[in-house]
Order: C-alpha cells, then structure tokens, then sequence
C-alpha cells in the first residue's frame, strides 16, 4: 500500500503522476456510449469518465470492458482492452462499424409500419448467430392494425425457425421485453422510426436522466441517437441502444459463416451433391431440395443467395 502524507509537499498532479506511473491509478470501467474518437467509461465505482484511445484508432465499442487512467478532470486514456465474448458489428469493404461489445442477445426491432426490410433482419441475424448470440424480434406498435397482417406474415419463417417473436406496443407498455432481458446483454437493432427510442424509455425509467448525465460528463449537452449507448435495467441487466441501421453489411464473413448462420441449413450442408455447393443452380443442392419439400423457405434461400454474393473471399 502506498501511502500519502499530505505534508509531502507534493501538488496534486505529482502525486497522480505517481500513481500513473506505479499503475495504480488504473481503474477498470465498461464503455456506455461511443462517440467516434472517444468514449464514456462508468468506472466499475460508479464515476463516469471520458476515455481516449491510444493512438489514432477507435477499435471500442459500447459494451466493452476497459481500464483507463483517469486524472482529475474526468478524462483519461484508455490503457486495455479486456478481452471480448462477442462483437457485434457490421462492415462493407472498406470499413467496419462496431455496434456492440459483450452482449449475449441481439433485439431486432420491426413494427407494423413503417415497412420493414426482411434481408435487413437476416443479416442481422447472421451477425447474431456468427457470435452464438440469443435472438428475439419485437414486432412493435401492434396498437396499428392496418400493418399488423403484412408484418406477420413477413415474421413468419423466422418465428418457424424458432425465433421467438415479441408483439407488443412500446407506446404503451413494454413489460412483455422485461423477463426476456434478465441474464443478457442485450442490444437493441432496428431501422429508423420503428420505436426504439421509446422502448429504451420505457424499459429503462431514467433513460432520459442517464442521457443527460453522459452528455454533461461529455460536455456536449447533446441527446442524439446517433452514438451507441449502454443503460442498465431497474434489474441491472444491461441493454445497449445503437442508431438506426439502413444497412448491415456482412464483408467480414465467409461463405461458410453465411451458411452456417442460417440456422435451418446446417442439418443439409453435408448432404448437397457437390461439396462445394453454392446452393444456387448446381445439380442436387439439398438445400433447393428442401425448398421444393417446403422445410425451408423461399425467401430466405433468396436472401442467403444475396447476402454470400459479397462474402470475404
Ligand atoms: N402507434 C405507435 N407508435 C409508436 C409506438 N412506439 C413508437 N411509436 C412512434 O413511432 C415513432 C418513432 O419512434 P422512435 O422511438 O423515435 O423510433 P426509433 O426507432 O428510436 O427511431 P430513431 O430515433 O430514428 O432511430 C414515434 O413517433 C413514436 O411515437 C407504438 O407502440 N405504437
Ligand atoms: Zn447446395
């Protein structure tokens, strides 16, 4: 143990010196929201500080776990990265967009309108199951009814792989999401406007409180949904809330991953005729075979034949 006197006659910023350089003014955090360049980090006692990398890269997500020294202004480098179980994060050629660190379950959020993208959810859903997470879909604003059929009908293969689909209108009430949250780490995907932000609100009763506190420590005095944000339940489970998505790019994975994130392949992928099967016009494709026998659906053979046409080579 290390101590003090304050009669050491050392200024305050020596003595942290001091303990940047013994180590000992490392604290260990999980990061709540990413801005780009930087991050908030709850420290695991509670304080909220404003973590840089080091260097010029931005390799954190929320939901990472992290150590950083912070000084006496509430900033700090990051220092390490604790390992991760799961990465959720989407890419094209160029780049890849991290969306979340250590979550065990992915909610993909659609509502009866406006529509919906199916090839959006299944990407998603292949993210999910390439890092052998839960998922549930929440089928939102039920309380429109117009869209309520359509939507259904859209969710239907997926609830038929077991998928387990939640309706529910956030609007008023989103208790059915809350025993579903308990033991994950969930993080919430959607597109744009389908209610996201109000299940957030709903769920967690200081959201609001918990943006303010974030921008504050930020000093941005901002509340935008444009950064990933980490909030905890009444129960302590977290839930991380990221922007909405118009894309989810899938770059980074391989034919194989693809087909083996489709769940409902996995039981025919030794059976096709050829072993290196595309599962498109080839001669005996057990997977087309299963089309035809109807245990498998059409459009997901479509959607997986659309999202392996850009897999990593
Ligand atoms: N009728 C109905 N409207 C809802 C419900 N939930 C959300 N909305 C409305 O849908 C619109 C979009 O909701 P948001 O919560 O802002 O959606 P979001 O997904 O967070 O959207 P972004 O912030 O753009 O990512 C708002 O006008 C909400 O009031 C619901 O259960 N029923
Ligand atoms: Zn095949």
């Amino acid at each position: 143990m290390y101590y003090f006197p304050a009669t050491a006659g050392f200024h305050s910023s020596t003595a942290n010196l001091f303990f940047t350089l013994m180590g000992l003014n490392t604290r260990r955090g999980t990061i709540v929201a990413a801005f780009g360049r930087h991050y908030d980090i709850r420290l695991d006692d509670g304080r909220i500080v404003t973590g840089f990398p080091k260097g010029k890269k931005s390799p954190y997500a929320c939901g990472d776990r992290v150590e950083v020294e912070p000084d006496a202004d509430g900033r700090g480098q990051i220092v390490r990265h604790v390992p991760r179980t799961t990465l959720l994060y989407r890419s094209d050629q160029y780049r890849q967009k991290l969306i979340a660190a250590n979550a065990t379950q992915l909610i993909f959020v659609v509502a009866t309108e406006p529509g919906f993208s199916d090839e959006l959810l299944s990407r998603a859903i292949v993210a999910a199951e390439h890092e052998h997470m839960n998922v549930l879909i929440v089928l939102n604003k039920c309380d429109l009814s117009s869209g309520l059929a359509a939507a259904r009908a859209m969710l239907a293969p997926y609830a038929a792989l077991g998928y387990e689909v939640i309706e529910m209108s956030a609007k008023s009430n989103a208790d059915a999401l809350r025993p579903r949250l308990k033991g994950h780490a969930s993080v919430l995907v959607g597109q744009s406007g389908m209610g996201k932000s109000t299940l957030i609100n709903a769920l967690i009763p200081d959201a609001m409180a918990a943006t303010r506190e974030i921008s504050t420590a930020l000093d941005s005095g901002k509340h935008t949904t444009t950064y990933g944000r980490l909030y905890r339940t009444p129960e302590g489970d977290a839930i991380i809330d990221c922007p909405g998505v118009q894309e989810f790019g899938l770059a980074h994975l391989s034919f194989g991953e693809i087909e083996n994130a489709f769940r409902e392949f996995r039981q025919f992928l030794d059976q096709c005729r050829f072993r290196d099967c595309h599962h498109a016009a080839e001669p005996g494709c057990a997977i087309k075979n299963g089309v035809a026998q109807g245990t498998v659906s059409a459009r997901r053979i479509e959607l997986f034949l659309r999202i392996a046409a850009h897999c990593r080579q």
